[in-house]
């Protein structure tokens, strides 16, 4: 079963590649709504991103932007408007971030934070912490600073990636985290294109010198083979991934290991994964900090466990495309399934799902979870198919082509 692009990974190589030294070689990045948001971005900032075959190449400009005044326009992408403040704040100009509806209601106090403890004349147009912003940059001398991600990693990972740009570097003092794997994806990625950052304690220290371009393949995005993964566990059919294995980058592979405690069969060979569903699904309390993208996933195929699943510790995901503790909650109920919420946990009881329609919110991944859910309940609908598209546009047809073949 082949899986697109990491739309993780794509977003950092193409920042890395952008402030590289050099021509870098994207294979095979995610084509999808955020990705494209993401280009584009970096196409109106005055980079060449040539996207003309299914690898993209990228000229680097280690200076900054080749435009001094711009608009960039996020869309959906909270890495669009995460990560490239801290890329032109780097540069000299002046620059305009604005998103859709959806991505405006979503916060970037954290990074507004830090860019102006560096120095950068950052303003909120509208309101405080928000989409649009303005950068007027002016290059970042760097220095000792503090940054509380327990919101998002984005923030970190926005400054991670823009420190080796800073004049003296960036020791970033971390006070708060969440979704850790996705800062070890930075910091991984950050090493293929030639900056070592060291670990001190809670503190990351990222040298000056900036970055050097290469050839990057880009893996297949784990949160979106979860939807499958789930597929196979809930219909006792067999589903492989080749290109996600035990070397990949993404935590959110490791939703596969939930499946597997909760009795699928998981094979984690060196470059594929593999689960089965044995017909059995027991239920199970499971903290989700680390991998919480996974999160509707598991909730949308709570009901066939044999007992209540838990899930603690995401608090998060209450600011992400929607409030998903709360769409899933609500969701489920229409289902006609007991659920119960709390600030930052959602338990679910098993039961036979009733035909629904889903209330998406414009959220992908509750699009991806509940059409899995619909493999076992008939007549499931979605409010908003289309919305798959942020991450995985050609989802609807790769899913009926699956349940096309395993007759469900
Ligand atoms: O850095 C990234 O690419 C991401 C980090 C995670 O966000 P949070 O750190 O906000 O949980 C994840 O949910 C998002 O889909 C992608
Ligand atoms: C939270 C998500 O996206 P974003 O990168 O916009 O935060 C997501 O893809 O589930």
């Amino acid at each position: 079963m082949a899986i697109p692009g990491s739309k993780s990974i794509t977003a950092r190589a193409l920042f890395l590649a952008a402030a590289a030294d050099g021509t870098t070689v994207l294979g095979r990045p995610l084509l999808s709504d955020d990705t494209e948001a993401f280009a584009d971005g970096l196409t109106a900032l005055g980079y060449r991103v040539s996207r003309d075959t299914a690898d993209w190449t990228i000229t680097g400009r280690p200076e900054g932007p080749a435009a001094d005044d711009a608009d960039v326009y996020c869309r959906d992408a909270a890495t669009a408007a995460r990560f490239l403040p801290g890329l032109v704040a780097a540069g000299h100009g002046t620059f305009r971030f604005d998103a859709s509806e959806q991505m405006r209601r979503r916060p970037v106090a954290p990074l507004t934070a830090a860019l102006r403890a560096l120095g950068v004349d950052v303003r909120h147009t509208e309101r405080e912490g928000h989409l649009p912003l303005t950068v007027v940059a002016d290059g970042i001398k760097g220095g000792d600073m503090e940054l509380d991600a327990s919101l998002s990693s984005q923030f970190l990972t926005a400054m991670l990636l823009a420190g080796p740009l800073t004049r003296e570097g960036l020791n970033i003092t971390v006070t708060g985290l969440v979704s850790a794997p996705y800062v070890e994806i930075t910091l991984a990625m950050m090493r293929r294109f030639g900056v070592h950052v060291v670990r001190d304690g809670n503190t990351l220290r990222v040298p000056p010198g900036g970055y050097r371009a290469t050839t990057y393949p880009i893996e297949p995005d784990a949160s979106t083979a979860s939807y499958f993964f789930a597929a196979a566990a809930i219909t006792g059919q067999e589903v492989t991934v080749p290109g996600l294995g035990a070397g990949a980058l993404q935590g959110d592979l490791g939703f596969v290991e939930v499946l597997g405690r909760m009795g699928a069969e998981v094979t984690i060979g060196a470059d594929a994964t593999t689960v089965r569903g044995t017909g059995r699904l027991t239920g199970i309390t499971t903290n989700m900090r680390d991998i919480s993208d996974t999160m509707p996933t598991l909730a949308a195929i709570a009901p066939f466990a044999d007992g209540p699943v838990r899930i603690e510790d995401v608090y998060n995901t209450r600011v992400k495309e929607c409030d998903r503790l709360d769409a899933c909650a609500d969701n489920l109920r229409r289902l006609g399934i007991l659920v119960e919420t709390g600030e930052d946990w959602i338990e679910i009881q098993p039961g036979v799902p009733v035909p629904a329609e889903i209330g998406t919110r414009r959220d992908h991944r509750i699009a991806m979870s509940f059409s899995v859910t619909s493999l076992r309940v008939p007549h499931i609908t979605l409010d908003d198919p289309a919305c798959v598209k942020k991450t995985f546009p050609e989802f609807h047809d790769v899913f009926g082509a699956l349940r096309g073949e395993w007759d469900f």
